[in-house]
C-alpha cells in the first residue's frame, strides 16, 4: 500500500498589480524584479476575500469535482500563517462553511485543527495526514493551505504578496504521487521572519486601523496582532539555504544515498516566496552534491561565497535549472508568495508544465525541499502515479490564472490599506466573507460568511 496526493484543488486571488506597475511607482528597476526574481504578476485579496475564503474555495472544489461524500472525510487539517482568530482555527470556519453546502452535520465527525508553522505548516499537516492514513487506509485526510502574503508597502516584500489556497485530498494509494515514509528535518530558532503580537500604549493608538484584531485590553498598554510581518530579507536567505542544505543531506542519510541524490529526482518542488529562489539558493546543494562535487566545503569563507556565485550563473547550472526548477516557478511567477501554499503550487505548476510537454513521467520521483521561517526545513520525496497526467490537465492552473484581473496602483493601495470596501471583482459561484460583527466599544469581530451564486 502507498500514501500521498490523490486529489488537488486550489483558489488563487483573481486580482493583481503587475510587477511592472509597482516597480515604475516604486523606483525599483523593472528588470531587478522581473529578471532578477522572477516576478510578473502579484495576487492580493479582493475586499470581500480572506483566508477562510481562499481556504473554503479551495476545499469546495476539491469535494465538488471529485464528488467526495463529505462522510468520508475524517480530518481536515488546515496549514496557514495568516490565522485570523488566536483561539477559533480557521478549520472551524471551514467545517461550519462545508455543512451549509454539504448538509446539516454532514462533518459533525470530522477533526479539524490548524498547523502554524511560517511557510512549512501546510507540510506539517501533510506529514501529520500521511501517518494517519497509513494507520486508517480505509480513511480520507484533506490538507488545505491558505494564507495571504502581505507585507508592509515599500518594504523589500512588498514585491513578493500573493494570495490563495490549495487543498489536496490524502488518501491510499493515491491516483497523482505517492509519497515515500522518509522525511528529513532541519530546525532551528530563529528571529528571520516573524509576526509577533505588538504591545504598544494606549495613548499612542490615535493611528491605528479599526479593522485590526484587538485583544489584551489592559489598563494602559494594548496589544495588537499585526498581518504584516517583522522580517531581515538577506538573513531569511541564510536561515533558508542552512536549513534546507542541512535536511537534505540529513534526507540522505536517513535514505543511504551515496551518489547525487538530486539527480535521482525528476523535478525539485521548493518553497517559493518568489519566483526564482529555489534557483538562487539551490546552487550550493547543485555544487556540493554533483556526482564530481564543485565544492568541498573547506574552502575559505569568502571563496566558498565568491564559487557559489559563479556556479550560479554557469551553462550547466542554467540547464539543471531549466530541467529541475523552472516548472515549478512558473505558477510562482503570475501568483507570487502563497507561504504554506507555494510549495504544493509549485507541484501543481511543474506537473501542468510535464502534461503540456506530455512527458510520461508515471513511477519518476519529484523531490520536495520545503522551508518556513522561524525555522525549519522538511525533505521528503514523491514518486508520480499513473493519474497525475489528468489531474494536471484537469486543474487547469494557467488557463485560470491568464484570466487574473489586473488593477492599478491606487486600488492596490487601498486594497492594502483596507480603504477600499468594495469588490473589484462581482463573487460568482464562490465564497465571500459577508460582515464582520463590529459592536463598538466591544469589537467582537466574528466573522460570518455566505455562498454566492
Ligand atoms: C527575498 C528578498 C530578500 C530579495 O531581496 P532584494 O534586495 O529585493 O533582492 P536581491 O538583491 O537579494 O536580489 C536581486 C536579484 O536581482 C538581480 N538584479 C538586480 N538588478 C537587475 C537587473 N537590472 N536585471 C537583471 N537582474 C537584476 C540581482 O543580481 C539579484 O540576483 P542574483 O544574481 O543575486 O541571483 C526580499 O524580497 C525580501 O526581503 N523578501 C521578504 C522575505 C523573503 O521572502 N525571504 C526569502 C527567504 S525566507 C522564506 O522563504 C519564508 C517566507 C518569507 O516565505 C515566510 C514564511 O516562511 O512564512
Amino acid at each position: 500500500m502507498t500514501t500521498g496526493i490523490d486529489a488537488l484543488a486550489y483558489d488563487i486571488a483573481k486580482i493583481h498589480l503587475p510587477i511592472r506597475t509597482l516597480a515604475e511607482a516604486r523606483n525599483i528597476e523593472p528588470d531587478k524584479l522581473e529578471k532578477g526574481l522572477g516576478l510578473i504578476k502579484m495576487t492580493l485579496p479582493d475586499a470581500h476575500q480572506d483566508t477562510v475564503v481562499f481556504g473554503a474555495n479551495a476545499l469546495t472544489r476539491l469535494i465538488t469535482d471529485n464528488a467526495i461524500d463529505p462522510a468520508d472525510i475524517a480530518r481536515i487539517y488546515v496549514g496557514t500563517e495568516s490565522g485570523i482568530d488566536s483561539s477559533k482555527p480557521i478549520g472551524s470556519f471551514l467545517v461550519s462553511l462545508m455543512e451549509q453546502k454539504f448538509g446539516h452535520n454532514s462533518f459533525a465527525e470530522c477533526d479539524t485543527v490548524d498547523f502554524t508553522f511560517a511557510c512549512i505548516g501546510a507540510v506539517d499537516a501533510l506529514h501529520n495526514c500521511l501517518d494517519y492514513i497509513r494507520l486508517n487506509p480505509g480513511k480520507k485526510a484533506i490538507v488545505v493551505a491558505t494564507d495571504i502574503a502581505k507585507y508592509d508597502l515599500e518594504s523589500t516584500g512588498e514585491y513578493t504578496q500573493g494570495a490563495g489556497a490549495v487543498a489536496m485530498l490524502i488518501t491510499a494509494n493515491p491516483r497523482i504521487i505517492a509519497i515515500e515514509n522518509n522525511w528529513a528535518v532541519s530546525t532551528k530558532g530563529v528571529f528571520d521572519f516573524f509576526k509577533p503580537y505588538r504591545t504598544i500604549a494606549k495613548k499612542d493608538i490615535t493611528n491605528i486601523d479599526a479593522n485590526e484584531p484587538w485583544f489584551g485590553n489592559l489598563e494602559s498598554v494594548i496589544e495588537i496582532h499585526k498581518d504584516q510581518p517583522v522580517f531581515d530579507g538577506q538573513y531569511s536567505n541564510t536561515c533558508y539555504t542552512d536549513r534546507t542544505r542541512e535536511a537534505y543531506y540529513s534526507f540522505k542519510k536517513l535514505t543511504g544515498t551515496t551518489g547525487s541524490l538530486y539527480n535521482t529526482w525528476e523535478g525539485i518542488m521548493m518553497h517559493l516566496p518568489y519566483a526564482f529562489q529555489g534557483r538562487r539558493m539551490f546552487a550550493e546543494i547543485f555544487a556540493l552534491d554533483a556526482d564530481t562535487p564543485l565544492l568541498t566545503g573547506d574552502e575559505e569563507a569568502t571563496d566558498y561565497q565568491t564559487r557559489i556565485r559563479e556556479i550560479s550563473k554557469s551553462d550547466d547550472y542554467k540547464a539543471f535549472v531549466a530541467q529541475k526548477l523552472q516548472p515549478a516557478e512558473a505558477a510562482s511567477s503570475l501568483i507570487g508568495n502563497l507561504y504554506t501554499g507555494s510549495v504544493f503550487m509549485g507541484f501543481i505548476s511543474a506537473i501542468a508544465k510535464y502534461a503540456a510537454e506530455a512527458k510520461d513521467l508515471t513511477g519518476k520521483k519529484i523531490g520536495f525541499l520545503a522551508y518556513g521561517s522561524g525555522s525549519k526545513s522538511k525533505v521528503f520525496e514523491g514518486t508520480l502515479q499513473p493519474g497525475w497526467y489528468d489531474a494536471a490537465t484537469n486543474a487547469r492552473l494557467f488557463q485560470t490564472l491568464e484570466q487574473s484581473h489586473s488593477i492599478d496602483f491606487d486600488t492596490y493601495q487601498k486594497l492594502h490599506k483596507k480603504e477600499q470596501h468594495y469588490s473589484v471583482l462581482v463573487p460568482v459561484n464562490e465564497w465571500v466573507l459577508d460582515r464582520i460583527e463590529h459592536e463598538i466599544p466591544n469589537l467582537t469581530g466574528a466573522r460570518y460568511y455566505k455562498w454566492v451564486e
